[in-house]
């Protein structure tokens, strides 16, 4: 059950706890927890995948809703259960529990989504302590758990029953998760009249997931924290799956608005990642969303990633030829330095400048 008092878990890294003592109803207050009523966003079969729908979702959205995706919904609730039941470990715990382990096969982050491709967080060159120092607001207020999909099954787990059984939990579900992804791509594929070449754009080895908790908004100037501030995936494709609370808001261009992704029992979220936007020659738009903190609940969300081929070389219209490890080694250097992601525009061909 999640609690609506104001106790603050110590299972939160630090920086996440209150700094002040207002009252509850101070604090609170300040913390948006609207919610739209309508919900406006395309909506997808799998069982059987109108590609004009599918286009017109790719193009005018770059996110849809996928229903039938015939994941079984105890094996949602059980994943929910033991992510919470992880999460829910003393902050001091987890980080030595988490020490304990190839960062390669499981890791334990906060304050930031962005990792190394070894699964370790990436924060801005030197300026982790001055974050740390200036406290809450330079973080991005998540942790996480990253597990690529493709590791060995032998892990040093057996003493750590708990996160044993989440492993075996996560890659039951990114078996589904890599059978959604290339259903949908097949389709996609299909609509944008891709030869056998394009095999390389995505590769399901490639697959890891991520789960996420938001802590509750105890923050007194919650205008400044973000669960996760604005960006775009990199991926091809993103499947993601809220829970009970909401907090996802993507970036409509059309309407040029910031719109409420609402939790919807047993649906799917698809997100059309950059690789895509630039395999479609920017036909599709790699969404913009950002997360934010709810006031009374905590939230948990778990998304799965994949990407094409590491060597495979992406052509497209509006890009110079390049792999997705050329993208991935952009952004970790501009993370890094400059502490944002670029993204795509690194890569525009001469004539698209
Ligand atoms: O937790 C969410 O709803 C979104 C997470 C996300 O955008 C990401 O991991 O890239
Ligand atoms: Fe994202």
């Amino acid at each position: 059950m999640q609690k609506s008092s104001l106790q603050v878990p110590q299972s939160y890294p630090p920086c996440f706890r209150p700094n002040t003592q207002q009252s509850s109803d101070q604090i609170l207050d300040k913390c948006d927890d609207r919610e739209n009523e309508e919900d406006p966003f395309p909506v997808i079969d799998l069982r059987r995948i109108d590609l004009e729908k599918l286009e017109d979702a790719c193009t005018d959205w770059g996110l849809f809703r996928l229903v039938n995706h015939d994941i079984p919904l105890t094996l949602l609730s059980e994943l929910h259960e033991h992510a919470t039941r992880v999460f829910e470990m003393g902050f001091e715990s987890k980080q030595t529990l988490f020490e304990s382990i190839p960062t390669s096969v499981l890791s334990y982050f906060w304050g930031t989504p962005a990792l190394t491709p070894a699964g370790a967080a990436l924060y801005k060159d030197n300026n982790h302590q001055k974050e740390k120092d200036q406290g809450a607001v330079n973080y991005n207020w998540v942790e996480g758990l990253n597990v690529p999909l493709s590791q060995s099954t032998q892990l040093p787990l057996d003493q750590h029953p708990l996160l044993r059984d989440l492993k075996i939990l996560l890659e039951e579900y990114g078996v589904h998760q890599s059978r959604v992804a290339k259903s949908i791509f097949g389709a996609i594929t299909q609509n944008l009249k891709l030869n056998e070449e394009s095999e390389c754009y995505l590769s399901p080895s490639t697959g890891h997931l991520r789960v996420y908790r938001y802590p509750r908004c105890f923050y007194d100037n919650p205008s400044k924290v973000w669960g996760m501030e604005v960006h775009t995936d990199s991926s091809v494709v993103t499947i993601l799956n809220q829970y009970e609370v909401g907090g996802l808001q993507i970036h409509s261009e059309k309407d040029n608005a910031w719109i409420d992704v609402k939790p919807i029992p047993d649906t799917l979220l698809v997100h059309v990642g950059d690789m895509m936007q630039a395999i479609s020659d920017d036909k599709y738009k790699s969404v913009k969303h950002r997360v934010r903190l709810h006031r009374e609940r905590e939230r948990i969300s778990i998304g799965y990633f994949v990407f094409p081929e590491h060597d495979c070389v992406i052509q497209s219209s509006k890009y110079r030829p390049f792999t997705y490890s050329d993208f991935r080694a952009q952004v970790q250097q501009d993370v890094k330095t400059l502490g944002v992601k670029v993204g795509l525009s690194r890569f525009k061909s001469n004539e698209n400048i």
